[in-house]
């Protein structure tokens, strides 16, 4: 008699790889005594130890995220390559490994989620920091308000030089950085104000108030968003700079490299 196994078998006949995204540490182990059969493991952090670890810069909420930026970690750390046929294990409804996607790795159709943390001129940290505080400013709003704000980071210098302020600068002075939990609070306060934060490779904050004027133009960005998603979707395109964007109007924290959209993610679902 036919099995389920029979069906769905075939999801790991041939498999190249198998990449475990968060696993428990029981989890793991079980796949030590499989024969012939590379094992990576994906997440944030690498507290297994595992040999083969690529990191997630965030706990992408969205499972397809989720498994292309693993995908694209393992193609750019060489641990798997184009054309490879994976299996990646990942949860979806808990916290327990509960889903199996078959997915071939192309290299062709990337989508730069990796690129866009992993090499970036600003240290991924740094990125990562930004992306979560614009998350959290997303989700609070300023007094149950929705907020927007434009973070610009790295390759400071070119953008301050494609800048000029609006306001006094607050961070003329000072050595403060992203992540300092001053800062947030701090940076949290500014976003009402307009114009952008301009954040340097290190995370330093360079300046607040700052109008963009990127010579580039003509960046695609999602109907109904304006003049912020465009100066900042084209600074990046003049600069080595990245750009995190939060939508006073939809919501949605976006980030721009190279004058392309990478990354859309809803703090709603964060
Ligand atoms: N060139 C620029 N540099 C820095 N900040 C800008 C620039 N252009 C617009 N902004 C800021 O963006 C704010 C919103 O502008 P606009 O509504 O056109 O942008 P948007 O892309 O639709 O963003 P949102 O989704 O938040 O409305 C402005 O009030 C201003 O603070
Ligand atoms: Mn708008």
């Amino acid at each position: 008699m036919a099995g389920l196994d029979d069906v769905f078998g075939d999801i790991f006949s041939n498999v190249d790889a198998v990449m475990l995204f968060g696993p428990s540490g029981s989890y793991y182990e079980r796949f030590a005594t499989i024969d012939d059969i590379d094992v990576i493991v994906v997440g944030t952090e690498n507290d297994l130890g595992a040999d083969v670890f690529v990191e997630l810069p965030l706990e992408f909420d969205e499972v397809g995220e989720r498994i292309s930026f693993g995908v694209e970690g393992g193609l750019e750390q060489g641990v798997i390559e184009g054309g490879d046929e994976l299996v990646c294990a990942t949860s979806v409804f808990d916290d327990e490994i509960d889903t199996v996607s078959r997915v071939r790795a192309s290299a062709d159709d990337r989508t730069g989620i990796y690129d866009l943390f992993a090499k970036s001129r600003a240290e991924p940290e740094v990125i990562k920091a930004v992306v979560e505080l614009a998350i959290e400013l997303g989700k609070k709003g300023q007094k149950g308000k929705p907020v927007g704000a434009l973070f610009i980071v790295g390759d400071a210098g070119k953008v301050m030089n494609k800048s000029r302020p609006l306001s006094y600068n607050p961070f003329e002075k000072s050595h403060v950085h992203v992540g300092d939990p001053i800062v947030n609070v701090m940076l949290k306060e500014f976003s009402r104000l307009d114009g952008a934060f301009v954040i340097s490779d290190a995370g330093k904050l360079v300046s607040a108030y700052r109008y963009l004027e990127p010579s580039a133009e003509g960046v695609d960005i999602p109907k109904g968003l304006g003049a912020r998603h465009m100066a900042g979707g084209a600074i990046t395109r003049d600069t080595n700079a990245i750009a995190v964007v939060l939508s006073e109007s939809d919501g949605l924290v976006r980030a721009f490299k190279a004058g392309e959209l990478i990354l859309e993610v809803d703090p709603e679902a964060y």
